[in-house]
């Protein structure tokens, strides 16, 4: 059960979240040196699972348990246009994801990891943020909550994801309303609008800057701007600092929801790393804001945890090469 039941409660649960175990990272960063390839040779894999040692406080890790949430909720917004899809189709790929048709069923497959996926009262979609708060405080922190407990005890590492139609409005708004900027330089297509509705979702971002931009902290504005799967994914993203499991994020709306965290503490998203960069088109300014490198680029716009499922298969490489590849000294190996 989750440790916080109102957003004050989750704010000092922010506050005081484990950090990096240094000793384990240096005895990571010193086992690289040793290993049989020339310095640096493996590249981003090597920082890749320096990072996962150092969080998972052992030097030599593998990854046995990787885990996927996918996070579905309905937005308020939806009813004025902003999507290329109707409303519907949240609840319809939610079935979808049930019987194993949806791409990250193939992709959670492909990566050896468990997928579990969470429908948050589509009956009851969020209030449209230009006509006031998105949620209530009970309801953002039952989203939360909801994130919090749907990380499982036992995964050695997480990829949050989402499904829900009209959110890369409210992620546009959440990242214009933190970050600082015109809705303009972070509303994109999403699922493919057109060039009118481009144009309405603007002003529908807009709409929401002015009602409720600076009116608070990262969490704050997660609840105005905001919607279920966005406070759920950063619900778990928390809960998985708690338990020292390191996070791969996925794309434009789960970085805008892991947003909300480090503009609430600085430093609540160390555990994370970019899986991947959207080609929604402010992804790439949203990862600059929070210093996070993507480590894939392929073109991806889907959403449901797909970018952060295929970049399991890298860090776990990352780590059989770390923890597996013998010493120099163990193979007879020369050095430089
Ligand atoms: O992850 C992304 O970068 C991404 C970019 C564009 C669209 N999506 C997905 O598309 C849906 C939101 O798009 P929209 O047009 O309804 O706001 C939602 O279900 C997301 O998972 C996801
Ligand atoms: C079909 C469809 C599948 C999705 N998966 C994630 N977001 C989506 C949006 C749509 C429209």
């Amino acid at each position: 059960m989750a440790e916080f039941s109102d957003l004050d409660g989750f704010r000092a649960v922010l506050a005081e979240m484990p950090t990096i175990d240094a000793a384990a990272h240096a005895g990571a960063v010193e086992r690289n040196t040793q290993l049989t390839k020339p310095p640096a040779a493996l590249g981003r894999l090597e920082d890749v699972a320096q990072w996962y040692a150092g969080w998972r406080g052992d030097a030599r890790p593998k990854i046995h348990a990787p885990q996927i949430i996918v996070f579905a909720a309905n937005h308020g917004v939806a009813a004025q246009g902003v999507s290329a899809f109707p409303p519907e189709v949240t609840e319809q790929m939610v079935l979808n994801f049930q019987h194993g048709g949806a791409a990250i069923n193939q992709l959670a497959r492909a990566a050896g990891a468990h997928l579990d996926v969470h429908a948050l009262e589509l009956d009851r979609p969020t209030m449209d943020f230009t006509q006031g708060p998105a949620m209530s405080e009970v309801d953002v922190v039952a989203a939360l909550a909801a994130g919090w407990d749907a990380v499982r005890l036992d995964a050695d590492l997480l990829v949050v994801g989402e499904m829900g139609i009209g959110n890369t409005t409210s992620a546009a708004a959440l990242a214009a309303a933190l970050i600082g900027g015109d809705a303009a330089d972070w509303t994109g297509r999403g699922t493919g609008v057109d060039n009118a509705g481009l144009a309405n979702k603007i002003r529908v971002v807009a709409e929401g800057l002015a009602l409720h931009q600076g009116q608070g902290d990262g969490v704050e504005t997660l609840r105005r701007l905001g919607g279920r799967e966005l406070a759920a994914m950063a619900g778990a993203i928390a809960r998985a600092r708690s338990l020292r499991i390191p996070v791969i994020l996925d794309g434009f709306i789960c970085t805008a929801a892991a947003a909300c965290l480090e503009y609430t503490m600085k430093t609540a998203l160390d555990h994370c790393i970019a899986g991947h960069l959207s080609a929604e088109v402010a992804h790439g300014r949203m990862l600059q804001a929070l210093d996070k490198e993507p480590l894939l680029e392929l073109g991806l716009r889907l959403g449901e945890a797909s970018g952060g499922a295929l970049a399991i298969s890298i860090v776990k490489a990352a780590l059989e090469c770390h923890s597996g590849m013998a010493t120099f000294a163990e193979a007879g190996v020369s050095g430089a």
